[in-house]
């Protein structure tokens, strides 16, 4: 069979997406984009058979599950005709199997639904080489605003800098804590060194372990090589754990004996590693409160929560919310090479009214809506699509009787928030978890409790 070539010229990588899920797609091809790559999408097996026997391709991949076979078997069959093509697949939440069926089929690597963008990043950025876009990662933006709140944070975080205690970050989603974790180790003497950011809450359980810690060739079935872990990824470096207390309490007994002894073993080694890496923890629950009622360890607890980071929501820093608009808008405007659109005076009134469940993520959110749907030089209030004022919900919810019995209010309003929340992010569940300050676990959990389909 006649391979196709790398067209002459063509310097953009190109990547194959095979996956018949809607929405995942959507957030495959949006990551791929802002990477400066070019996505091509295929939604059954024969499809991507058909892309690749006619078009070069520098990645692929696929979802295990697909309507007419599995990822499995396009992975044998680019084994077979692609070898060059570096493939990984995206298996089911928990699927251990699969995704040790898959590395062994000739699979680089396997990412778990719901997919982290972080993760996505990492194994394409693996995958391809691609250099990290100067905008992107290499310096993080700086915090915007000049309200007292934030003003706090900032001094604080240049503090942090300095000193190598963990820290924890507090605070709703969206309202920073990555950022801030970013520029405490771009401030920090470990800038030269990795930052890694793991989310915790989307690790499926059985794989946590050789996540954080590695694992060496023969520890399990398909382990054929040795593969690191977070820890060693970050050594030297920063830590970065984001929703920490979704971690399982095994690992969360784990995770204290290596930062107590700065050391991890691999799963299957015999010997221990020394590692030098700085946490930084956060979460937007109440971590106190999780360990009053046993679901969080004291004791790591008390190792993570050395010095406690608390980012304002947005609504708390009304003030700012003009200037950080402004702001967002001329980045993003520069981003799409355009330029920025005004917002007229109704628009600001209407982003300074708003109580922003989401934080400057839904800020950002709104502005890249607007400015992608708003054709002219100025986003007036109907551009920016906010969501019923809240008073309006308080009205029908003080009609008396409304609130009880209570069990079915609480219901009501939290399926109201959901439905607005899945509206909101076009049915993406891992965003519209994100945007609810959830996992995506606790999502699922939800949609099924209140028999939303
Ligand atoms: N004060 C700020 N100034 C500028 N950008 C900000 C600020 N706070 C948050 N952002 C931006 O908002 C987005 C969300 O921030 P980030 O991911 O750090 O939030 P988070 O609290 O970690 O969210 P989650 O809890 O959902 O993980 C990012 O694009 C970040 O750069």
């Amino acid at each position: 069979m006649k391979r196709p070539q790398r067209p002459a010229g063509s310097t953009t990588p190109r990547v194959l997406i095979v996956d018949d899920e809607a929405d995942l797609l959507e957030l495959l091809e949006l990551t791929l984009l802002r990477m400066g790559l070019e996505p091509q999408r295929a939604m059954t097996v024969a499809a991507a058979k058909k892309l690749l026997a006619e078009q070069w391709f520098d990645l692929c991949l696929t979802d295990m599950r697909l309507p007419d076979g599995t990822g499995l078997e396009l992975v044998q069959h680019i084994g077979q005709h692609h070898p060059q093509l570096p493939v990984a697949v995206i298996t089911a939440f928990g699927s251990a199997e699969n995704a040790v069926a898959a590395l062994k089929a000739g699979a680089f690597d396997y990412l778990s639904k719901p997919v982290s963008l972080e993760q996505l990043r990492a194994l394409i950025k693996s995958a391809l080489k691609v250099p990290e876009k100067a905008s992107e990662a290499a310096a993080p933006r700086t915090l915007l605003g000049s309200s007292p709140a934030i003003q706090h944070v900032r001094a604080l975080l240049d503090k942090l800098a300095r000193s190598q205690a963990p820290v924890h970050i507090t605070g709703e989603s969206g309202s920073g804590k990555e950022l801030a974790a970013r520029l405490i180790h771009e401030r920090s003497n470990r800038r030269d060194k990795p930052f890694v950011a793991v989310n915790c809450g989307a690790i499926p359980e059985n794989l946590v372990e050789s996540e954080f810690f590695g694992y060496k060739k023969g520890a399990f079935t398909g382990a054929d090589a040795d593969r690191e872990g977070f820890f060693q990824a970050a050594n030297g470096g920063t830590l970065f754990l984001d929703e920490v207390a979704d971690l399982p309490l095994p690992m969360q007994v784990k995770l204290l004996r290596a930062i107590q002894e700065k050391r991890v073993r691999k799963l299957g080694a015999t010997q221990e590693d020394p590692v030098d890496v700085r946490i930084i923890s956060a979460t937007h629950q109440n971590l106190s409160g999780l360990v009053e009622s046993g679901r969080f360890r004291q004791d790591l607890y008390y190792r993570l929560n050395v010095i406690e980071v608390r980012m304002p929501a947005l609504r708390e820093m009304r003030e700012d919310i003009p200037g950080m608009a402004e702001a967002i808008l001329a980045r993003l405007a520069a981003q799409s090479g355009v330029p920025a659109p005004r917002l007229s005076e109704a628009a600001v009134a209407a982003l300074k009214d708003y109580s922003f469940p989401g934080n400057v993520r839904e800020l950002e959110n709104i502005l890249e809506r607007a400015l992608a749907l708003c054709p002219g030089s100025e986003i007036g209030r109907e551009d920016l699509y906010l969501s019923v004022p809240e008073a309006a919900l308080e009205d029908t919810a003080r009609e008396p009787g409304a609130k009880w019995p209570l069990q079915e209010y609480l219901d009501r309003m939290e399926k109201e928030a959901i439905l607005e929340a899945l509206e909101k992010t076009r049915y993406n569940k891992t965003a519209a978890a994100k945007l609810l300050g959830i996992t995506f676990r606790a999502l699922r959990y939800r949609l099924e409790r209140l028999g939303i389909d």
